[in-house]
C-alpha cells in the first residue's frame, strides 16, 4: 500500500503544487471552476487546494456577487441552485488571481477577452500555463485567430483549449457528459517533474462520475468546431421557431458540419476533420448545442417572435451570452475580406437573418444554390 502512495506521489508531485486560477465566472465559467476545484482538493500532491476564480463584479440586490459566492458558496446570478466547494473563492481583483497562477484557465465570454489579456500583460508567471474554455474566434480585419492563439501571443505563454458537448446547467448538476481538452507539448517543455503534461490536464478536469475528458493535440479542430457550432445553433433555432420540424434541424446540421470541415480545411489547414466529426468538441457539441443550448434557443425566440436578436438575448439569458450572435459577425467579416462568401451559404445566411436583411424563411434558398445537380459525362 505505501508503495502505491509513493509510486502516486513521486509520478505526480512537484517540489511545489500547480497553483491554479479560473478567468471568469459565468455559467460556464463557474461550473468548470467547480470541477477544478473538487479535483485540487483530492489531490493536494499536484494542486493547491484553494482555487481563486475571477468574477466580474456587479451588485445583486445591495450584496456584492463575490461576497454572495464566498459566503453562500453558489453563484445566484449565472449558476443558481448549485452549491460550489468551498475551496473556492470569489474576487475581483484579477491581477490577484492571475499573478501567482501556474495554470490559468480562461472562461469569459469572447468578447472581453482581449480587455482581459491587456490587463494581464506583462502581469503574469512567465512559465504559466493556460487553457481556454472559451468558444469563438478573434476576427481583426483579415485574419481569423483562435482564442488560445490570441492568449499565446499576448501573454507569452502556451494555451491548450477545452471544448465540447458541454451545456453548463447540465454538468454543474454532475449530469454525465464528456469533453476534449486539446493540449500539445510546449517549445519549452520543462518535463514530467516540473510541468503540466496530459496528466496534469486529466487530473484537473475529468470527474470520473460525471465529465469525462478526452486529451487530443488538435487545438485547431477543437477551437474551430465551438466556435462554428454557435452559429449554426442559432439557424436550427431559426427553424425550430418557424415550426419545420426534425427533418429541417437535421438538414441545417448537416450543412453546418459540411461547411465548419471546409472552414477548417481552407484556413485552419492542421484542423483534422476527425476532431469535428468524430470528438466532443466536434459534431457531437453541434448536435447538443442545436438539441438545447442558448443559442438554440435564442435563434427560437427571434424566428417565432420577430424581435432583434440582442433583445432576444438579454430578455432570455439574464446577463449570459449567446456567442453566436457576434460569432455570425465576425465570421462574416472575415469570409467578407476573402472574397468568400459563397462558399459558406449557411453561415453567412444566419449573420443576413440577425441584421433584418434576410427573414428565416429564405434559408431554403441557400441548400438551392449549393446542391446543383450535375450532369453525367457522357
Ligand atoms: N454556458 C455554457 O453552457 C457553455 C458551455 C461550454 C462553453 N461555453 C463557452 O464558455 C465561455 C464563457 O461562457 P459562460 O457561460 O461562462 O459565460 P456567460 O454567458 O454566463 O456570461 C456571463 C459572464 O460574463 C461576465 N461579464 C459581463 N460583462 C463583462 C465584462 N464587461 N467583462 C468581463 N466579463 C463580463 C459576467 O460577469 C459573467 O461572468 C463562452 O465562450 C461560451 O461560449 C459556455
Ligand atoms: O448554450 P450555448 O449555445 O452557449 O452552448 C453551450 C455549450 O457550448 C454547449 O456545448
Amino acid at each position: 500500500m505505501s508503495n502505491i502512495v509513493e509510486k502516486k506521489q513521486s509520478e505526480f508531485s512537484r517540489a511545489e503544487p500547480f497553483r491554479v486560477a479560473v478567468i471568469g465566472s459565468g455559467n460556464w465559467g463557474t461550473t468548470v471552476a467547480k470541477i477544478i476545484a473538487e479535483n485540487t482538493n483530492e489531490r493536494p500532491e499536484e494542486f493547491v487546494r484553494d482555487v481563486n476564480m475571477w468574477v466580474y463584479e456587479e451588485d445583486i440586490e445591495g450584496r456584492k456577487l463575490t461576497d454572495i459566492i464566498n459566503e453562500e458558496h453558489e453563484n445566484v446570478k449565472y449558476l443558481p441552485g448549485v452549491k460550489l466547494p468551498k475551496n473556492l473563492h470569489a474576487t475581483p481583483d484579477l491581477l490577484a488571481v492571475a499573478s501567482p497562477a501556474d495554470i490559468l484557465v480562461f472562461n469569459v465570454p469572447h468578447q472581453f477577452l482581449s480587455r482581459i489579456l491587456q490587463q494581464l500583460k506583462g502581469k503574469i508567471k512567465p512559465t504559466a500555463r493556460a487553457i481556454s474554455c472559451l468558444k469563438g474566434l478573434n476576427v481583426e480585419k483579415n485574419s481569423c485567430q483562435l482564442l488560445s492563439t490570441q492568449i499565446e501571443n499576448e501573454l507569452n505563454i502556451h494555451c491548450g483549449v477545452l471544448s465540447g458537448a458541454n451545456l453548463a446547467p447540465e454538468i454543474a448538476r454532475e449530469c454525465w457528459s464528456e469533453t476534449t481538452i486539446a493540449y500539445v507539448k510546449p517549445k519549452d517543455y520543462r518535463g514530467k517533474y516540473d510541468d503540466v503534461t496530459p496528466f496534469t490536464i486529466k487530473h484537473l478536469f475529468h470527474r470520473p462520475a460525471y465529465f469525462h475528458v478526452q486529451v487530443i493535440e488538435d487545438i485547431a479542430g477543437a477551437s474551430l468546431g465551438g466556435a462554428l457550432k454557435n452559429v449554426i445553433a442559432l439557424a436550427v433555432g431559426f427553424v425550430d421557431g418557424l415550426n419545420w420540424g426534425d427533418n429541417a434541424k437535421g438538414a441545417i446540421i448537416r450543412l453546418g458540419l459540411r461547411e465548419m470541415i471546409h472552414f477548417g480545411h481552407t484556413y485552419f489547414p492542421g484542423a483534422k476533420s476527425y476532431t469535428l466529426t468524430c470528438e466532443s468538441a466536434g459534431a457531437a457539441d453541434l448536435i447538443t448545442s442545436c438539441a438545447g443550448g442558448r443559442n438554440f434557443k435564442v435563434g427560437r425566440e427571434i424566428a417565432a417572435t420577430g424581435k432583434p436578436a440582442e433583445q432576444v438575448e438579454a430578455e432570455l439569458l439574464n446577463g449570459q451570452s449567446a456567442q453566436g450572435i457576434i460569432t455570425a459577425a465576425e465570421v462574416y467579416e472575415f469570409l467578407s475580406s476573402k472574397g468568400d462568401l459563397n462558399s459558406y451559404p449557411l453561415l453567412i445566411t444566419v449573420y443576413l437573418i440577425l441584421k433584418g436583411e434576410r427573414s428565416a424563411e429564405c434559408i431554403p434558398e441557400y441548400f438551392n444554390k449549393t446542391e446543383d445537380v450535375k450532369h453525367w459525362e457522357d
